[in-house]
């Protein structure tokens, strides 16, 4: 891929009005023809070609942060970095935050290996304030090892945390987003309403039913219009934006 395809470069210079201070968020994920996003127990499966993952890395330069679920950060032990895109072209690199409410994610992981060794932005940690003593044992652990331990505001009610996050990341300089999975946290910011972009790869495998699906409730990504499919290699990407 030289560059990414016009559709997609237009729905990022597209100006979204939002009217609550929060990132613009992009949802985005690879999925098999059989809707599935990992192999049998959350195995990681390399769906998109090499030309549509490149264009991810294209979409990760758009953006100040890049977010997964602390579920994702431990299966696939991810560097949400932009290592795919050609050498010597400059470009930005977005600081990658994981949803942590119980600060599990590994102290050796890659996300913090990647910034202790200068390889990588450092890595934000979003918990929920908690007095469980080994919750905040593992969060000074996280912290020593150079993670940003950020204390969600969470504003719960029935879409547990995905509102307050965002508010939290706006405050900290953040203003556009791109929240790239697992399940779980497809699930949340689908329903939380607050998606102003969707991008979802799908690649020509069949999975099985015992892969990882995920869900979107059909009111979920109402405010979303469908703007454009095309194909980037072997695979094809669906485009929506916010109306
Ligand atoms: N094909 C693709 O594009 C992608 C595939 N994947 C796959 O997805 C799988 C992981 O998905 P999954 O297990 O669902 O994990 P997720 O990455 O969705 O993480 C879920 C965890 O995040 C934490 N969390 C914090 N706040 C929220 C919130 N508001 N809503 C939801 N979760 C929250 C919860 O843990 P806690 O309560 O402890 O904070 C929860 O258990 C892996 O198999 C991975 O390979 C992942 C990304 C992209
Ligand atoms: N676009 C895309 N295609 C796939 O086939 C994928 N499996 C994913 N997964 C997401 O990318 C993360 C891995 O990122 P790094 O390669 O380590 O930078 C993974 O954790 C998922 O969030 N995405």
């Amino acid at each position: 891929m030289a560059k990414p395809p016009s559709f997609l470069t237009a729905i990022f210079e597209e100006d979204i009005k939002i009217k609550e201070e929060r990132p613009k968020v992009t949802l985005t994920f690879a999925q098999s023809l059989d809707a599935k996003i990992a192999g049998v127990g959350g195995k990681q499966l390399i769906l998109s070609g090499r030309e549509s993952m490149v264009m991810t890395h294209w979409m990760r330069t758009v953006h100040d942060g890049i977010l997964v679920g602390v579920g994702t950060a431990l299966n696939d032990d991810p560097q949400l970095n932009t290592r795919h895109l050609p050498a010597g072209v400059p470009h930005s690199l977005p600081i990658p935050v994981v949803m942590d409410r119980r600060c599990r994610l590994a102290v050796d992981c890659k996300l913090i290996r990647n910034y202790a060794e200068g390889r990588g932005k450092q890595p934000w940690v979003i918990y929920s304030k908690t007095e469980d003593t080994e919750v905040l044992e593992r969060k000074e652990k996280l912290e020593s090892s150079g993670a940003k331990i950020i204390e969600s505001d969470e504003n719960n009610g029935f879409f547990p945390g995905v509102s307050g996050v965002l508010r939290t990341l706006y405050s900290l300089g953040i203003r556009s987003l791109m929240v790239e999975g697992g399940a779980q946290i497809i699930d949340s910011f689908a329903r939380s309403g607050l998606v102003d972009r969707l991008v979802v790869t799908v690649a020509p495998v069949v999975v099985g039913p015992l892969g990882i699906g995920y869900t979107l409730d059909p009111a979920s990504l109402a405010r979303l219009s469908f703007q454009a499919t095309e194909g980037v290699g072997i695979d094809h990407i669906i485009g929506f934006l916010s109306k």
